[in-house]
């Protein structure tokens, strides 16, 4: 069993929060029980310190039922519509001016997860529609939770009581990372936990996942273990690359699941070693595949949905070996990345991208999401194979650093166009002539790829909805049930990742 879930915090007292957060959810929860309805809590706060804990574990001392939902899910919002027809909404006070609850008599906790993603559109799961709920003063218990509360409206702050997370002290999560090791039976040297702490960067999610890496198979961690844990299986990790980078074999897949390493580390062995291998607009198809790989990763960490990383897995080995044009000869000498970069690359680049992506999101007017699945691929293009002008243009516009341009578009090309910048005295420009610029280039480019893609060999991702599904497709039962029933399953072609 995962350690994050093991370990989650079943009371107020398990969770390591300071003592005036504590005061002011206990108050307001015991409001609640005392029937005087509350503004919805909004606990905001970087990923991984416990917001969600803090909630389950309320809800768990008072003997509230739960209900999870995470906002950026169309689903939850039938939910959150039924719930509100049945039972956030509706309720009366009875004659004794008491307030009833849910039918088991037991106040319904409704969790939103992750609101700071949910879509500034108008449509019915957008932030309006949030607004108009929590403006018919919710009748049961609500507490939303967001990575970045200044991402949402103030008007929907202002209906909230807002609580603001910090991130964990290594002493803190050293302490907890000790109680770990002590139920499981691990002799842990200080220094190697300290280690693992601070490399969290004050996520405890992390630390802990990092935690249970690092002790597999083992009963006592030393510092220098936290080094050598990532350094196994090197060899192995070299053939999987081998057949990734050179071949169309769909059968990595399942080597790269019996590696030891995390799907965290494979992908930064790809992302070091994919541009001594592919190249051109390969190259950019492949980051593309290792970004959406990425994402989900991010939703493990966040959420701990550890199904995904099957997912991610499939994406980062079977996505980026049929993102070439064609089988590659010849031996590559592989580099394996610097251990620190291992360690920290992932969260930074996780982090750099985000930023990207809020800066596109932005500066475009759409959401994040949007701006990853509509325009990021085209202004990395533009970026890329426009003309040195141009390409600053468009980098003056995003307002992107020359590291975030680094990122997107390799450190020379960045320095160019920073340089072209400087020495032209370029400023941001009126949105509209960019804009037109780069939708034209898109609708050039969406020809061009549609063109592309009838020659791509086509990668089927199976079950985008079901991702879980994706290793047991590898697996043969899973095989014989999915040829009976092809024709009703839906495939998406890589295509749909490029769209
Ligand atoms: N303050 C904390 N006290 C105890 N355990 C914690 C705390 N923070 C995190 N954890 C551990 O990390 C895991 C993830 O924490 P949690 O889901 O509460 O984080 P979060 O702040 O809600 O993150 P996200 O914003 O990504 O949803 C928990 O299952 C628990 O094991």
């Amino acid at each position: 069993m995962l350690w994050v879930e093991k370990y989650r915090p079943k009371t107020l007292k398990d969770v390591v929060a300071d003592k005036d957060i504590l005061e002011r959810v206990i108050a307001w929860a015991k409001r609640w029980q005392e029937g005087i309805p509350q503004k919805p809590l909004l606990l905001g706060g970087p990923p991984g310190v416990g917001k969600t804990s803090l909630a389950l574990a309320l809800a768990n001392t008072f003997g509230w039922e739960v209900v999870e939902l995470n906002a950026s899910d169309q689903r939850s919002w039938q939910i959150i519509r039924r719930i509100v027809g049945e039972a956030a909404f509706s309720e009366t006070i009875s004659s004794e001016g008491e307030f009833l609850s849910s039918e088991s008599g037991r106040l319904k906790l409704i969790l939103l997860d992750e609101v700071d993603n949910i879509s500034k559109k108008e449509d019915f799961g957008g932030e309006s529609a949030l607004i108009k709920l929590l403006k018919r003063k919710p009748r049961q218990p609500i507490i939303l939770t967001a990575n970045d509360p200044y991402k949402l409206s103030k008007e929907l702050r202002d209906l909230c009581e807002f609580v603001q997370f910090k991130r964990l002290r290594t002493d803190q999560i050293v302490k907890v990372l000790e109680r770990i090791c002590a139920s499981e039976g691990i002799k842990a040297d200080r220094n190697a936990l300290r280690l693992i702490a601070q490399n969290a960067g004050g996520d405890l999610r992390a630390a802990i996942n990092d935690l249970q890496a690092i002790a597999e198979g083992r009963r006592e961690i030393r510092a220098e273990d936290v080094v050598v844990s990532k350094r196994m299986q090197e060899t192995d990790v070299f053939k999987v690359m081998q057949k990734i980078f050179k071949r169309f074999d769909r059968t990595v897949y399942t080597d790269a699941m019996s590696l030891d390493e995390s799907p965290e580390d494979l992908i930064v062995w790809i992302d070091e070693n994919l541009p001594l291998e592919y190249e051109g607009d390969e190259l950019l198809r492949a980051y593309l595949v290792l970004s959406r790989a990425d994402m989900f990763l991010g939703r493990v960490r966040r959420r701990g949905f550890y199904r995904l990383w099957r997912y991610a897995t499939y994406l980062m080995t079977v996505g980026v070996a049929f993102a070439k044009q064609r089988a590659k000869g010849g031996f590559t000498k592989y580099q394996r990345p610097n251990i620190w970069q291992m360690l920290t690359l992932i969260k930074e680049r996780r982090e750099k991208v985000r930023n990207i992506l809020k800066k596109i999101a932005k500066y475009s007017h759409m959401s994040s999401k949007k701006a990853l699945n509509e325009m990021f691929f085209f202004i990395v293009y533009m970026l890329r194979h426009a003309d040195i002008a141009t390409a600053s243009k468009i980098s003056a516009f995003y307002d992107f650093s020359e590291e975030e341009l680094s990122l997107l578009v390799g450190d020379k090309r960045a320095r160019e166009i920073k340089e072209f910048i400087r020495k032209h005295g370029i400023k941001r420009v009126v949105e509209e002539e960019v804009e037109e610029e780069i939708f034209k280039a898109f609708e050039k480019k969406v020809e061009e790829t549609k063109e592309e893609a009838e020659k791509v060999k086509e990668v089927k991702v199976e079950e985008v909805e079901k991702p879980e599904k994706a290793e047991e497709v590898v697996k043969g039962k899973a095989k014989r049930r999915r040829r009976k029933k092809k024709k009703e399953k839906a495939e998406v072609t890589l295509d749909k990742f490029f769209s």
